[in-house]
């Protein structure tokens, strides 16, 4: 199994890039919505994030993580995220497995497949080596800030939280092999995803060979 990770700071874009890439047929892990999905459903994750954090971040409607109050808390304390990112982190790892091993299991013999990790913590979990090339989507902050403010009814104070929780553009231009540039209008981005796909399997068939 050969995987490329695709990142990018909140609001970039990534999701975008990776909605893209499915809809053309590749294997697409979306690792933020795999997290969502811990503490939205009743569950062991949940219950241990309960346990940790109390059960004032409990929605009484719901019945699950009050995930406001808890933002609140995580971007602003970053013992309490570290806490957080191992109860969710264990269940959605668990997860993934689950997914490439079922997508392993309907590919033809000897075919080579190659799945694609939609990680937002790809850098700040130094989780590099575990991927053939990296892909990042990067936009300048003020208008990340300005999408998810606009669209999600964010404040610009949660927002700059997450950001401060993420490694710079300048990290993920130092450490990622090929760039999606998401700032401006979304035009043509179907192209330029499509080829920045090209380039990472062109990165990958390189180190392949060196390896030879
Ligand atoms: C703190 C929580 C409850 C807040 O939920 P909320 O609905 O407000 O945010 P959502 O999950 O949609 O994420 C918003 C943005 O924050 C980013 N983000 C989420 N968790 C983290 C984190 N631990 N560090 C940095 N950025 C993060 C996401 O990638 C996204 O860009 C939630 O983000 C969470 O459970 N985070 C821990 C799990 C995690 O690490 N998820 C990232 C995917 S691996
Ligand atoms: N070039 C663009 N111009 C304007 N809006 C865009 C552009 N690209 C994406 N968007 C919108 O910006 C928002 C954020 O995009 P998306 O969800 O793909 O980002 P993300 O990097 O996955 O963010 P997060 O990590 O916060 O989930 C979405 O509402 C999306 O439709």
């Amino acid at each position: 199994m050969l995987r490329i990770g695709l990142t990018g700071g909140i609001g970039s874009g990534k999701s975008t890039v990776g909605k893209i890439w499915a809809r053309k047929g590749h294997h697409v892990i979306d690792l933020d919505a795999l997290s969502r999905a811990v503490l939205d459903q009743p569950g062991e994750g949940l219950e241990e994030a309960i346990a940790r954090f109390g059960e004032s971040y409990r929605d009484p409607e719901t019945g699950t993580i009050n995930r406001a109050a808890l933002a609140e808390l995580v971007f602003n304390d970053p013992d309490s995220r570290a806490d957080l990112e191992r109860i969710v982190h264990r269940h959605l790892w668990a997860e993934v497995g689950r997914l490439e091993a079922s997508i392993a299991s309907r590919a033809a013999d000897g075919t080579r497949v190659l799945v694609i990790h939609d990680s937002p913590l790809l850098l700040e979990l130094e989780h590099d080596r575990h991927y053939r090339a990296i892909v990042a989507v990067v936009t300048p902050e003020c208008e990340r800030i300005d999408r998810v403010v606009r669209e999600r009814g964010k404040s610009c104070e949660y927002v700059e939280g997450v950001i401060r929780a993420q490694v710079s553009d300048e990290e993920r231009r130092a450490r990622a092999d090929v760039f999606i540039d998401n700032a401006g209008a979304p035009e043509h981005l179907d192209e330029r995803a499509d080829a920045a796909l090209a380039e990472a399997c062109d990165i990958i068939d390189d180190r392949l060979h060196a390896l030879d």
